[in-house]
């Protein structure tokens, strides 16, 4: 990868872990092939060449012919795409027994041909190097314009004009200190056409031990490298940066090739459009126009990136069109990316054909990021708003929220806000203070519970809630319900909206957006939200 680090060592150590984890996973090559990586020892970087020692001349002669290929492919990927040559150095060591032992390697217990010495042990692992990004360049696109909304603008997705200007008075100035103190408010859009938030980019992705191989393959795939990682599956919990890596794909994507056709699309879009064409056809006379149109978007695309591939689970007939998709994309040797919560063997209700399929590429896992890498994701997240938090509350919310990234995020706009509305600094105690309520992590909440007690407490009714009116009052709460239903559950965005009586995603970002400005620039949304998330858990405790 081209990861900078400062320090030679730990930056040869890196590349050849990454580019030896690729090895390992690499599905053409024999566990007796993959046997003959484990014994070389990566030395130094010169320019473009790795020194890597080997045991023996016949190791270097294997892995300078036969396996040259992968070697070299593994290299290239692992230093971020840029050719990386190895240059190889026998290593005899004194005290070595001569006599022939079968070789150790962490793959097989079978040996690798030929080579009939002790092989050398691993070397330890490097200390993790300091999380960092691969630069980008930025892209430069219509979001550029579009970034940018006042909040007025901002309350238009589910605001009509008047709405949203009686809105405003309501919160009294916030609109002004919107264009005012913090100047224009950057609001990330949904591209319209390929679907892909901007802001999910390798720039934003926080490197760690929890992710790093992950986003070694996501990277690689970006760039367009090796069939051996179509498809990609990425498999993890609930907010631990699958959308973003799928979001990185296909936004480096484009910049390496910007002419690509790419799409993210979660699974519950894919079926629900897929629905949508067969019913609209069994309206019509013309045949199957619009399963064909559908089938057209679909396999005409040169990167499919598919979010939450399991709630596909037991919908045969979209199982169906989505195999067929997926056959017509592989075999046409475009790029499938599939993020899921499970690995692919685990995928119920699939059908086996449709597993092994996925189970021909790479399957890669995210997994909870340990202390280091939530505090470098919260420095950057702090970094990125603009807002001064000092390190020891960034490393008391990292202490305390453990399990999801979305929820360490949650608790640092809440700090931020709390501070924001009172003018004053961000310090350990407004931190505990904050966060008392919502240190316990481990409550279920759900969505319909959110929504009753938000309407309650507008005195409103649960359909006003979900339902098409825009009135202000209603909007309001319809928009703090959402981000707490974001806030507090592990719900998607699509699965939101469809709970929101059946909203696009892109809304509800949209008013989550909203919401998580409006808490720190007016106390009455701050409080809102505060007396809300106490009232949910309390319920939620009894
Ligand atoms: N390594 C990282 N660096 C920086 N931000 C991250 C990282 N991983 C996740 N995030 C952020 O955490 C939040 C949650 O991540 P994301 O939505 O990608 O999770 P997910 O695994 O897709 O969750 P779900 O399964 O619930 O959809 C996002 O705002 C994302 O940008």
């Amino acid at each position: 990868m081209s990861e900078a680090t400062n320090d030679p060592a730990a930056a040869t150590a890196v590349i050849w872990s990454n580019a030896l984890e690729l090895l390992r996973k690499n599905s053409s090559l024999t566990a007796r092939e993959k046997g003959w990586f484990e014994g070389v020892v990566p030395e130094a970087l010169f320019g473009t060449n790795i020194i890597l020692a080997v045991e023996n001349s016949e190791t270097q002669h294997v892995l300078q012919t036969e396996l040259n290929d992968e070697l070299l492919q593994a290299l290239r990927i692992a230093n971020g795409g840029v050719d990386l040559f190895p240059a190889f150095k026998i290593t005899v060591r004194a005290n070595e027994p001569e006599q022939p032992v079968l070789p150790v390697t962490a793959l097989s217990e079978e040996a690798p041909r030929g080579d009939t010495r002790k092989r050398q042990p691993l070397p330890e692992p490097e200390p993790a190097p300091e999380p960092v990004v691969v630069q980008q360049t930025p892209k430069t696109t219509h979001y550029d314009d579009a970034v940018v909304q006042t909040f007025e603008d901002s309350m238009g997705d589910d605001l009509d004009p008047s709405a949203a200007a009686a809105m405003s008075t309501t919160l009294g100035g916030a609109a002004d200190v919107f264009k005012g103190r913090f100047g224009r408010s950057p609001q990330p859009m949904i591209d319209p056409e390929t679907h892909l938030n901007p802001s999910d980019t390798f720039d934003t992705f926080v490197p760690g031990d929890s992710n790093r191989f992950a986003r070694t393959v996501a990277l690689a795939v970006a760039e367009g490298g090796g069939s051996d990682f179509n498809p990609l599956c990425v498999y993890g919990g609930s907010g631990l940066g699958k959308t973003h890596l799928l979001n990185a794909i296909g936004n480096y994507s484009l910049i390496k090739q910007p002419g690509a056709r790419v799409r993210y699309v979660t699974s519950e879009e894919f079926t629900n459009e897929f629905i949508d064409s067969l019913r609209m056809d069994a309206g019509t006379k013309s045949g199957s126009s619009r399963v064909t149109a559908f089938n057209r978007k679909y396999r005409e695309v040169d990167v499919l990136l598919i979010d939450d591939i399991q709630f596909l689970g037991g919908k045969t007939e979209t199982l169906e069109q989505f195999f067929h998709t997926f056959n017509s994309l592989y075999q046409a040797n475009k790029r499938i990316v599939i993020a899921s919560d499970v690995p692919p063997k685990n995928l119920k209700d699939f059908e086996s054909r449709l597993i092994s399929r996925f189970e021909q590429g790479i399957t890669v896992d995210v997994k909870p990021p340990d202390l280091e890498t939530r505090i470098a994701i919260l420095r950057m997240i702090a970094s990125n708003s603009g807002m001064r938090v000092p390190y020891d509350v960034l490393d008391l919310i990292a202490e305390r929220f453990t399990e999801n990234i979305r929820e360490l995020e949650g608790a640092l706009n809440r700090v931020t806000a709390l501070a924001s509305l009172n003018g004053q600094p961000v310090t350990v105690a407004l931190a505990e203070q904050t966060l008392q309520d919502f240190f316990s992590t481990d409550i279920e909440v759900k969505p319909t519970d959110i929504i009753g007690r938000v309407a309650k407490y507008f005195h409103l009714t649960f359909d006003d809630i979900v339902g098409p009116q825009r009135n202000r009052n209603i909007t309001l709460a319809r928009q703090i319900a959402m981000y707490l239903t974001r806030d507090l559950t592990s719900m998607s965005l699509v699965n939101i909206g469809q709970v929101f009586g059946g909203r696009d995603h892109t809304t509800v970002m949209h008013n989550i957006k909203i919401i998580s400005d409006g808490m720190k620039q007016k106390q009455e949304i701050y409080n809102y939200v505060t007396e809300l998330t106490v009232l949910l858990r309390q319920r939620n405790n009894k």
